[in-house]
């Protein structure tokens, strides 16, 4: 086991929920297999379920063998794992919670070192953080670090007041907002392909590209989380966070150091130059969808007005498609097309870099148009980069070809990326917060979506649902670029 691995307590605050159960618990016992987890580290369930220490530990042993499909190889892990059931509205019980980490302190020598890590409704998040600190628990030798799950707020507004409410507890710099998609191997790898490749960097730029798509779709429909997604839509759960992560790492300006705080500031100087969209312009910029009923895998699915929890009017859009402008030098003219749904025809996530057109097919002086070249960053289920370019056809002086170069991240043998929880888990632990969110980015975030969401709160879409499962979304999508005379690539481009 590597000593250099910070000992800490790890308290889970919504340790039966199921972001615990199919990634908290699996990425911790990942980081132990891999000896990335002090020999000496504890963990401490809370929720209100009456549950004994050897019930937990059971529990915590069947979700790792279901999330991971493997047998637990070491039953000692189980050992480090503790419960305190109670509510998180009663004061007095954070007493007993202190007493336990003081003896567990002890246990494992964990200097007084405390994750606090909030995986439960959103709701919770003020009032648990400020009896962390009015009944002494944040009040320890060693550090303390606050982790919070999503969503950070509804709006600005809320997001502004959460902010302060945690702020009475915790300083900027204790804090750990999630947002996984920066714990994805291929979006950390975006910084690494832009900054470390000298035919990248110069043509980075609105000289050079034409328009950058990012795509992220899934199969799922809401699944259990109704209740939630109903009031949230796929801009507040997907674009106000994960895509204008995205976004900012593909267009940031190359930091002076890679420390945090310069990657940071980098990126929110992105988020703060997204050109602002009046209420006026939503419908120009923007476009959102809600899945009726079709075909996902070759099953026959519900429309979105038909699952749990979900009301059989609701406006609540499950896909959002957009047109970014980036107003600073770099960026001026390109636009940054977005969209994300649910139910679409399948799980992708991909980044296009579309790079502008040569001024005219010189070579070969036929009237046939030449592809444009492209970039493509597979993030996810694929990891790796693919550059279409074009050669000569072979034998046929002419005519080109397209070629491919193809980069493979997860083909590689004895590659087994590690699962985004787990390294922000390890970020965590180190104290390394780059992959977290800043509050100035949380809070350009919504301020940008905030126009789009006040719109599309007060305006009934008259033709909800207007795309089927299994499909890529309403039409409307395809003519938001359409008017600009380009097109979405499709998922799986090969000219
Ligand atoms: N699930 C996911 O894939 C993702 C979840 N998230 C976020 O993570 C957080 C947790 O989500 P998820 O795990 O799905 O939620 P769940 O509803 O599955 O779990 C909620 C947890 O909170 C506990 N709980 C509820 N009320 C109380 C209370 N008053 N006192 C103590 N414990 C309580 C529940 O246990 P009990 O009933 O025993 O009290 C349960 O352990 C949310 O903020 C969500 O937005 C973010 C991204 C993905
Ligand atoms: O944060 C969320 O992300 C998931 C999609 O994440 P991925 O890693 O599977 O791409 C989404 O399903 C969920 O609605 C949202 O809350």
């Amino acid at each position: 086991m590597n000593n250099m691995n910070p000992k800490s307590l790890i308290v889970i605050f919504g340790a039966t929920g199921d972001l615990a159960k199919r990634k908290l618990f699996p990425s911790i016992y990942r980081l132990y297999e891999k000896g990335n987890l002090s020999e000496e580290f504890a963990v401490v369930g809370v929720a209100r379920r009456p549950l004994s220490n050897d019930e937990f530990r059971n529990y915590v042993r069947e979700s790792i063998e279901n999330a991971l499909r493997q047998e637990l190889n070491n039953e000692q892990f189980v050992s480090h794992f503790y419960y305190h059931p109670f509510d998180v509205t009663d004061t007095a019980s954070y007493r007993q919670l202190k007493s336990l980490l003081e003896e567990l302190d002890d246990t494992y020598h964990s200097n007084g070192n405390r994750i606090f890590y909030l995986a439960m409704a959103p709701e919770f998040f003020g009032t648990v953080t400020s009896r962390l600190k009015s009944e002494g628990l944040t009040a320890t030798n060693g550090w303390k670090r606050l982790v919070i799950e999503k969503p950070f707020g509804h709006d600005f507004e809320s997001a502004r007041k959460l902010n302060e409410e945690i702020r009475q507890v915790f300083s900027e710099n204790e804090i750990y907002r999630i947002d996984h998609y920066l714990g994805k191997e291929m979006v950390q790898n975006i910084e690494v392909i832009r900054f470390s490749n000298a035919i990248f960097e110069p043509l980075w730029n609105n000289r050079f590209i034409s328009n950058i798509q990012i795509t992220s779709s899934e199969t799922l429909g809401v699944e259990d989380r109704g209740r939630y997604y109903d009031h949230s839509g796929a801009l507040r759960d997907m674009v106000q966070n994960h895509m204008l992560q995205m976004v900012a790492l593909l267009a940031m300006e190359p930091p002076i150091k890679l420390t945090t705080d310069e990657i940071r500031s980098e990126k929110v100087k992105v988020l703060r130059a997204l050109r602002p969209i009046s209420h006026e312009e939503v419908d120009q910029y923007f476009v959102r969808g809600q899945y009726g009923r079709g075909v996902v895998n070759g099953k026959e699915v519900v429309g979105y007005r038909e699952e749990n929890n979900v009301d059989p009017n609701s406006n609540t859009e499950t896909f959002v498609a957009g047109k970014l402008m980036i107003d600073n030098f770099r960026w001026a003219g390109v636009p940054f097309y977005i969209r994300t749904g649910k139910r679409m025809t399948e799980k992708s996530t991909k980044i296009v870099v579309q790079f502008k057109d040569v001024p005219m097919n010189l070579y070969y002086r036929t009237n046939e148009k030449i592809e444009p070249n492209l970039l493509i960053i597979h993030i996810q289920p694929d990891e790796g980069i693919t550059l279409h370019l074009n050669g000569k056809k072979s034998g046929e002086s002419m005519k080109t070809a397209p070629i491919e170069l193809d980069y493979c991240n997860n083909c590689i043998d004895g590659i087994n990326t590690p699962e985004a929880y787990e390294k922000l888990l390890y970020d965590c632990m180190h104290g390394d917060a780059t992959n977290f969110t800043h509050w100035d980015e949380v809070a350009a975030s919504w301020q940008f979506v905030d126009p789009i969401s006040e719109v599309w709160e007060n305006t009934k879409a008259v033709d909800f649902p207007n795309y089927e499962a299994g499909s890529m979304g309403p039409k409307a999508s395809d003519a938001l670029l359409k008017k600009d005379g380009f097109h979405w690539w499709p998922i799986h481009y090969h000219q």
